[in-house]
Formats: structure tokens, C-alpha cells, sequence
């Protein structure tokens, strides 16, 4: 049984749920607001939308994209030409290039490729300010030679490539779009020309005009709405950009981690092998993944899952909690956590002491994740469900925070595909304003008086920047007591300090990016900050009561009394009450008084 088929019948019956999504005040966003620089972000009613996805639920069934039909579908196998295709390069590359990416093999690769990605980059940038400074950005080349447009038309040796005009694309467009063929045919010439634009493009055809061509093609050929084609595209050099697509069309590594409160590795690799599954270590740097190759019995329902000897687990979703490293007696938060990976990892690492607050407000979610938790024995968990942003209100002074945010799962393409074509400009922007309001309330929630801990990870299943060092650098500037820390990951691209015009805080680049054409993983995002006392240390001469009353008093919403106020809590019970009337179709009672926006964390610790 090959592996993908062999994926699809291993998970026929995981806990993959419909309908999740993130919560938040999002339809009332302005979208000329969605950057404001302002606790304001932190106002506003809880109201539940259907837009996010989620990086822990392998699919049962394997992807499909809804709406637009992806010409790549139609295509035999990998056609266009990618970095790591190309054999003249190889030279350069690690010796373990042959062959597939195993998660045993990707550190070397991701390097490999690093390098080269690094080399790319700087070919392009390298381009682009030879064409700024001959003052041609747009009209460009007109002046460049015959021969080297001859080179262009040559392309391929297929006959002449030539670049439609606008006119000629519209005309395309009406007649329901060229073959396949001729799409990957454009797609590889214009890499080809964009990556030694100088020297290959055609007489008068300006850098812009390929791109658009080629970002145009990419939608097309693979699927995706022009938006999210160009959004995608622009976080690569041109060829690493098609090794990104390509690798969104491929299913990644199952993997599963041991859950080391009931069983070893050791033990449960031995178990399963006498079970017919073939599975070896992932890699060096985690000591409780398993990658699966092949199985003769479903990895979802052998004996060892069923009494919680493992999870069904991407790789990626180890690094979150790898990076916040919760430790044994501590009290920690886990502020969007069904269906549970995550929360059940920290309970293990853990060992069962301490508690962990595992919250989701998604409530009809929390089902899969206490069953996880009750599977795999955890009983240092407490299962909650709030909208992340009443946190530190509801309760706080945790040693650590997890924050692994709804996004729009930009990472994740390969287990789903219909993040192609149903994400707008609008619901990026959307969730960079809630994923903002969230990360504010989890540095709120950390206790700086921390003795083990004071941390806090950001992490999200998407590769986009307005999800990542945007949400990030905004934490900073709101919250001069964090700082960013080294993830202690061992891989990963570091954040961008720089992108398109933005700069961030240089400290981005402790930041951690992962990548599915890279690590051959889901692509992931992790940061990783320590919290410390927002105000000025108390005079050394006073006692140390007095100085934890004033500390206390000072730290925005961080340790101050969080304790459960029945006057407080009206509202959100109330409110709660109201909407479980709404969600059985009973006839809501008016409100008692009008409803304010429920009190935020700021407003709380104020
Ligand atoms: C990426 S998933 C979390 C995956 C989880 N950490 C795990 O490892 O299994 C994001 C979660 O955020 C939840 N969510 C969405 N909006 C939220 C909000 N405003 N507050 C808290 N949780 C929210 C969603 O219901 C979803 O379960």
C-alpha cells in the first residue's frame, strides 16, 4: 500500500470535526481600523463566525478543492521544473537530495535549501535593483538585445514562448482558458525569465508583466483565487514559491507522538511494528514523534490508540509546545486549544502535576478535547470554554501561556484545500485583528512573578506575515515588558525582520517560520516571549510586602486579583444563557439592561 492511499485509510476515522473556526468580534471590523495601534482592539462583543482552520485534525478523507477546479488536478504527476528538480543545481545541494524528504533527512535539506532560498532571494533582489536603477521598474528592457529575446522565444525548445499582452489574456479568459499544457509551459518560461530577467525577457516586457502572468497561472494551475495566489507567492523568490505550490499538492508525513503518562517510544514502536505498521524516529530533535510509513491496520483505531498510547499528531504541532517547555507543578494556560494536541503534549511533559487550563470557545469543540484528554490519561487538565479575550479576566497569574491562534491555516493547504478559495483580503485582515486582541490577553494572563516560568508562545498553522511578525511586532509595541526569546527550536527559517516595505523589531528573527517545500511539514509560525514586571521595581528599602502589593497593583492585568466577581460575571452569564436559548431556536428574553461590550482585560486590570 502506497503511503497516500495508505494515509487516506488510516484515517478513516480520526476526530476531524466540520464547522470549526475561530471566534471573535469580527463582521464590525472596519477594514481601514483592522491595524489600529490601540488597546481598542481589546473591545468589542463576543459573536461566534465559521472562518478558521485547524493545523491538529488530520483530514479523514483526502482533500478537495470546493469551487474553482484546479488545473493542476488534471495533470499526471509533478510537471513544472522546482529547485529541487533541477539537476544542474544538484551539485550544490546536500548529498541527500535523491530521493523524498523524510522528517529523518529534513534538517539537511532544510538547510540545503535554506542556502539556496538565501542565493535566490538575492538573485532576485539582485535583479530588481539593476532594473530600478536603469529607472525601469515598469517599462523596462526596451533596450535589451535581439539575441537575448531571441533566447526568450526559444525558451524551451518547444517553439516560441510568448508572453500574452492584457488583451490577449482577457481573450484567453473568455474562451474558458488555455490547456494545461500551455499553462505549465508559461509557468516554467516565466520562471525561467523572471529568474535571470535581464538576460531572457522579451523586448519591452516589463518584470511586472510576468509575474502577473505567472501568479495568474499559478491560481489557475493549482486552484487558488488570485488573492491567496499572489499573497503566497510573494513570501518566496519566484522558484521557491513553485516548490511551495507544489508542496501544498502533496499529502505530509503521518506522524504520531507517544503519550509518554501511559507508555515509552520504545514500547509503543515495538507494539505497533508486531501490528504490521513500519515506522521509524522522526528526528533528532524530538524524542516522543514517530513517523508512520505504511500500515495494514488503521493508525486510528489499533488497541495502543484506543487506551491512549499515542496521538495522531502533524509534526509541526510538537514545536509549539517544545519552544514553551512547561515544566512539571506549574499553573499554564492553553488559550485555543481543541481538540486538544497540544494541551495533552503539556500535560505529559508535565507529568501530570501542575494544572493546565485548556480553553476553547468554540464549545461544541471542547467535546474532542476532553475525550482526548480523558483517552490519554490526563488529570492535571480543566476543560474550559471562553472567548480568549476575557482572559486574563477570567482567571490569570499563569506561568505559561500557550497561544496557538485560529488562522486562516495557510499552512496547512495540504490537508485542506479549501483555504484555495475561500479567504479574502477581509478575513486576513480580519483575523490579524482578533489574533492581536488574543495575544494581548495572553501576555496579560502570564504571571512576570513567575518562579519557573513568565512565558508565553504565539504560534499559528499559516505562513502569512499579517498572521505572524505583524500580530508579533504589534504585541511588542503594546507591551514593552515582553521581550522575544530564542524558541530553542533547532530548525526553522527565522521570522522577517523586513517585508514588503515593513520593517518590524529586529528581534523577529528569534522568531521561528517552518515550511511544508522546506521541513516538509505544515507550515507553522512560532514565538516565543518572556513576560517581565510592566512597572518600575519598588524602592529596595521597602518590605517585601509592600513590594508584591505594588507590583501586583502595576502589572496590566497580569497577577492582579483575577478572582471570580458574581456582580462581574452577570453579563458573560447572561450573555452565555442567551445564546444557548438562540443555538436551541428558544425565544431569547430581552436583556435586562443594554448591553455594553463585555469588560476587557485591560478594562478588568485597569
Ligand atoms: C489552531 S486551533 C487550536 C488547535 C489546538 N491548539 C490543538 O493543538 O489541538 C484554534 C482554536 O481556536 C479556537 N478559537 C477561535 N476563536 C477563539 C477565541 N476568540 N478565543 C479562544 N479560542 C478561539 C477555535 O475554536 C480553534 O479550536
Amino acid at each position: 500500500m502506497d503511503i497516500e492511499s495508505q494515509t487516506k485509510s488510516l484515517f478513516h476515522d480520526n476526530e476531524h470535526e466540520e464547522g470549526e473556526g475561530f471566534i471573535g468580534d469580527l463582521n464590525d471590523v472596519d477594514m481601514d481600523d483592522a491595524d489600529v495601534d490601540d488597546d481598542d482592539l481589546l473591545n468589542g462583543p463576543v459573536q461566534e463566525l465559521d472562518l478558521g482552520s485547524d493545523e491538529d485534525e488530520i483530514e479523514l478523507a483526502p482533500s478537495r478543492t470546493k469551487g474553482k477546479k484546479s488545473k493542476q488536478h488534471e495533470r499526471p504527476l509533478k510537471i513544472i521544473p522546482t529547485a529541487s528538480d533541477d539537476s544542474s543545481d544538484s551539485d550544490d545541494d546536500d548529498s541527500d537530495e535523491d530521493g523524498p524528504i523524510t522528517i529523518a533527512n529534513m534538517e539537511a535539506r532544510s538547510r540545503a535549501m535554506d542556502v539556496k532560498a538565501a542565493r535566490e532571494a538575492e538573485l532576485d533582489a539582485e535583479e530588481m535593483r539593476n532594473a530600478e536603477l536603469a529607472g525601469e521598474e515598469d517599462d523596462d528592457l526596451a533596450d535589451a538585445d535581439d539575441e537575448e529575446a531571441t533566447e526568450s522565444d526559444g525558451g524551451d525548445g518547444e517553439g516560441a514562448f510568448h508572453l500574452p499582452t492584457a488583451e490577449e489574456r482577457e481573450e484567453e479568459k473568455k474562451s474558458g482558458g488555455p490547456d494545461v499544457h500551455t499553462v505549465q509551459r508559461r509557468m516554467r518560461e516565466c520562471v525561467r525569465v523572471l529568474g535571470k530577467f535581464k538576460k531572457l525577457a522579451a523586448k519591452g516586457r516589463p518584470r511586472s508583466e510576468y509575474v502577473h502572468q505567472l501568479i495568474s497561472d499559478i491560481a489557475s494551475y493549482y486552484g487558488y483565487n488570485e488573492f491567496l495566489a499572489e499573497k503566497l507567492f510573494q513570501l518566496f523568490p519566484v522558484a521557491e514559491a513553485i516548490e511551495f505550490f507544489e508542496a501544498n499538492e502533496v499529502p505530509r508525513p503521518v506522524t504520531i507522538r507517544t503519550n509518554t503518562l501511559r507508555t515509552r517510544r520504545r514500547d509503543l514502536a515495538q507494539a505497533l511494528i508486531n501490528r504490521g505498521v513500519n515506522l521509524e524516529p522522526i528526528g533528532k530533535w524530538t524524542n516522543v514523534g514517530l513517523q508512520v510509513f505504511e500500515s495494514s491496520v488503521p493508525i486510528g483505531a489499533t488497541p495502543e490508540y484506543l487506551a491512549g498510547h499515542y496521538m495522531l499528531q502533524a509534526a509541526s504541532s510538537f514545536l509549539p509546545v517544545i519552544a514553551l517547555s512547561p515544566q512539571p507543578g506549574e499553573r499554564v494556560l492553553d488559550m485555543a486549544s481543541a481538540p486538544g494536541g497540544k494541551t495533552t503534549h503539556m500535560a505529559a511533559l508535565m507529568e501530570n502535576t501542575g494544572v493546565v487550563f485548556a480553553n476553547d470557545a468554540n464549545k461544541a469543540r471542547t467535546k474532542s478535547l476532553t475525550a482526548n484528554v480523558h483517552r490519554l490519561g490526563c488529570k492535571n487538565v480543566v476543560v474550559c470554554s471562553y472567548d480568549g479575550r476575557e482572559f486574563p479576566k477570567v482567571m490569570g497569574g499563569f506561568d505559561r501561556v500557550l497561544l496557538d491562534a485560529p488562522c486562516s491555516g495557510t499552512g496547512v493547504i495540504s490537508k485542506d484545500a479549501s483555504v484555495k478559495t475561500n479567504k479574502s483580503e477581509r478575513d486576513f485582515a480580519l483575523l490579524s485583528h482578533l489574533q492581536k486582541q488574543l495575544i494581548l490577553c495572553a501576555i496579560d494572563s502570564v504571571t512576570p512573578d513567575s518562579k519557573t516560568g513568565g512565558y508565553l508562545v504565539y504560534s499559528t498553522c499559516s505562513v502569512t506575515v499579517d498572521e505572524n511578525e505583524a500580530v508579533v511586532d504589534y504585541a511588542l509595541r503594546k507591551r514593552p515588558n515582553v521581550k522575544l526569546v530564542d524558541t530553542g527550536l533547532e530548525f526553522g527559517r527565522p521570522g522577517y525582520t523586513k517585508y514588503r516595505g515593513k520593517t518590524f523589531n529586529e528581534k523577529l528573527s528569534l522568531t521561528r517560520r517552518f515550511y511544508p517545500h522546506v521541513h516538509n511539514m505544515d507550515g507553522f509560525y512560532v514565538a516565543k516571549f518572556k513576560i517581565e514586571r510592566r512597572a518600575k521595581a519598588p524602592p529596595k528599602d521597602e518590605g517585601a510586602a509592600a513590594s508584591k502589593s505594588a507590583a501586583a497593583e502595576e502589572v496590566d492585568g497580569g497577577d492582579a486579583d483575577v478572582g471570580f466577581d458574581s456582580e462581574e460575571d452577570k453579563p458573560y452569564l447572561e450573555e452565555a444563557k442567551r445564546k444557548m436559548m438562540k443555538a436551541k431556536g428558544l425565544r431569547v428574553p430581552p436583556r435586562s439592561k443594554p448591553v455594553k461590550a463585555l469588560p476587557t482585560a485591560v478594562e478588568a486590570a485597569a
